[in-house]
C-alpha cells in the first residue's frame, strides 16, 4: 500500500551539509533540496560516511564508538555542519570533533549535544537486521536511543542511572558495602522511573511497529514486550535479595540495564527463529515507528536517511524504502545505483560528491 505523501505539514529541511575532515569525505558544502537526493557510487566511496555525517550534525548522536574513529586519518580535528530549516527560521548546528569529544554550537553559540534537534532525523541502515537477531543490549540500545530522543528527561535520567550503576558495582567489587543502602535508593528511584517511561513508550510503539509491519506485508503476528529482570514496586526488595549473589558477582543483576525488548513473531523469539528477510521487515518495521513516533512528539517530519536501499533485494522492501522516501519531504538515500524519482543525483567517488549529469534533475521545488 503506498504511503500518503507529506502527512505532516511541518518539517526540517537539511539546507546544506558541510564536512571538513570527516572520515573519507573531502572538505565540501552540499547543497540538499526537499524531495529525494540519491547518492550513488561504488563500495567505499563514503556514502554511509555522508549519511553518518549527516546524522551527527542534526541530531549529535553517533554509533561509532569513538569519536576519534570519525576524524579523517591523519588530521587532528574534524567538524559537520548543518544549516537546518525548521519552523520557519534556519538554525545553524555544528558539531567539531576534538580531542576525542564532541563540541557542539547551535547559531554559533556553545550548546550541549542535547541542545539540538533530536527528533530532526532518522537513519535506516543494513545492519539494522542486528536489533532483530543481536544481543538484548542492542535492542535496549534501541529503545533507550528512542526515548531519550523523545524525552530530554528519559537522556537525562538514564545517564544518571548508568553513572550510579558504576559507582554501585565498584563498591560490589571492592566488598565496601557500607554505603549500599544509599547507592541502593538512588538506583531504584532512577531505574524506576526509565522502567515506568519504558513502559509508557512500549504502547504505542508496538502499534505503529506492527501497522508498519502489516504494511510490509509481514504476515506473522508480531508483539513487542518489554523483559524486565525487576519492576518498579519490587525493585528495593528484590536487590536486597540478591545481595549476596550481587556480592559474589561483583556486579548488578537486576535493573533497566539488564531488560531487553522482546520481539516475538507467531509467538516465538525472532532472534532465535526469524529468517534473514523476516528479521529484516521486523527491523524496517522499527524504525518506521521511530519516524512516527519522533514526527508524533515533534510534529515535525524528520529528515530520512536511507542507507544502501540497494542492499534491499526483496522488491517488497525495497519498494516500502522509496515509497517511505517519498511520504516525506526530505530524504537522503545512498546505493550502488541512484534512486527514481530523485530531485537531485550525487554522483560519489572516493569522498567526493558531484551531481551526476547522465540524471536529469526534477524541478525544484520553492522553498520558503
Ligand atoms: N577516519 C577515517 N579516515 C579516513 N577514511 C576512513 C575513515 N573511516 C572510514 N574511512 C574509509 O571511508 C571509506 C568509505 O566508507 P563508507 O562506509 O562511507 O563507504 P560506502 O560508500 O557507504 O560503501 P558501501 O557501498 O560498501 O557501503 C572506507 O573505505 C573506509 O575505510
Amino acid at each position: 500500500m503506498p504511503l500518503p505523501r507529506h502527512a505532516y505539514n511541518a518539517h526540517v529541511h537539511l539546507r546544506a551539509l558541510t564536512t571538513l575532515h570527516y572520515r573519507n569525505l573531502s572538505p565540501a558544502t552540499l547543497d540538499l533540496p526537499r524531495g529525494i537526493t540519491s547518492i550513488w557510487g561504488e563500495n567505499g566511496a563514503g556514502k554511509t560516511n555522508l549519511l553518518e555525517a549527516a546524522y551527527l550534525a542534526l541530531t549529535g548522536l553517533t554509533n561509532a564508538p569513538r569519536v576519534e574513529q570519525l576524524v579523517t586519518r591523519g588530521e587532528r580535528e574534524g567538524y559537520v555542519r548543518a544549516d537546518l530549516h525548521s519552523g520557519g527560521s534556519t538554525s545553524i548546528l555544528e558539531v567539531g570533533l576534538a580531542r576525542g569529544r564532541r563540541h557542539v554550537k547551535v547559531d554559533g553559540v556553545r550548546a550541549r549535544s542535547s541542545d539540538l534537534p533530536r527528533g530532526s532525523a532518522v537513519w535506516i541502515r543494513p545492519e539494522d537486521s542486528d536489533l532483530v537477531y543481536g544481543s538484548p543490549s542492542a535492542r535496549r540500545a534501541y529503545l533507550d536511543a528512542l526515548l531519550s530522543r523523545l524525552s530530554v528527561r528519559y537522556a537525562h535520567q538514564l545517564s544518571r542511572f548508568e553513572r550510579t550503576l558504576t559507582q554501585r558495582n565498584a563498591a560490589l567489587k571492592s566488598g565496601e558495602t557500607w554505603a549500599m543502602d544509599v547507592w541502593d535508593d538512588a538506583l531504584v528511584t532512577l531505574g524506576s522511573e526509565l522502567m515506568t517511561m519504558r513502559r509508557r513508550v512500549l504502547v504505542r510503539l508496538a502499534e505503529l511497529t506492527q501497522a508498519a509491519h502489516t504494511q510490509l506485508g509481514g504476515h506473522k503476528p508480531l508483539t513487542l514486550a518489554l523483559t524486565e529482570s525487576t519492576t518498579p514496586e519490587t525493585y528495593l526488595a528484590d536487590l536486597a535479595a540478591r545481595r549476596a549473589e550481587e556480592l559474589a558477582r561483583g556486579q548488578t543483576v537486576i535493573g533497566p540495564h539488564r531488560d531487553d525488548l522482546a520481539l516475538t513473531l507467531d509467538l516465538f523469539p525472532a532472534a532465535d527463529f526469524a529468517s534473514r528477510g523476516e528479521a529484516r521487515t521486523v527491523a524496517l518495521a522499527l524504525r518506521k515507528a521511530e519516524l512516527d513516533l519522533l514526527r508524533e512528539r515533534y510534529g515535525e517530519n524528520p529528515v530520512l536517511l536511507i542507507d544502501d536501499f540497494t542492499a534491499e533485494l526483496d522488491p517488497n522492501r525495497r519498494q516500502f524504502l522509496l515509497d517511505l522516501a517519498h511520504s516525506v519531504p526530505q530524504a537522503l538515500v545512498t546505493g550502488t545505483e541512484h534512486a527514481p524519482g530523485a530531485r537531485l543525483t550525487l554522483r560519489a567517488e572516493s569522498g567526493t560528491f558531484m551531481p551526476d549529469a547522465a540524471q536529469q534533475p526534477l524541478p525544484a521545488e520553492a522553498t520558503p
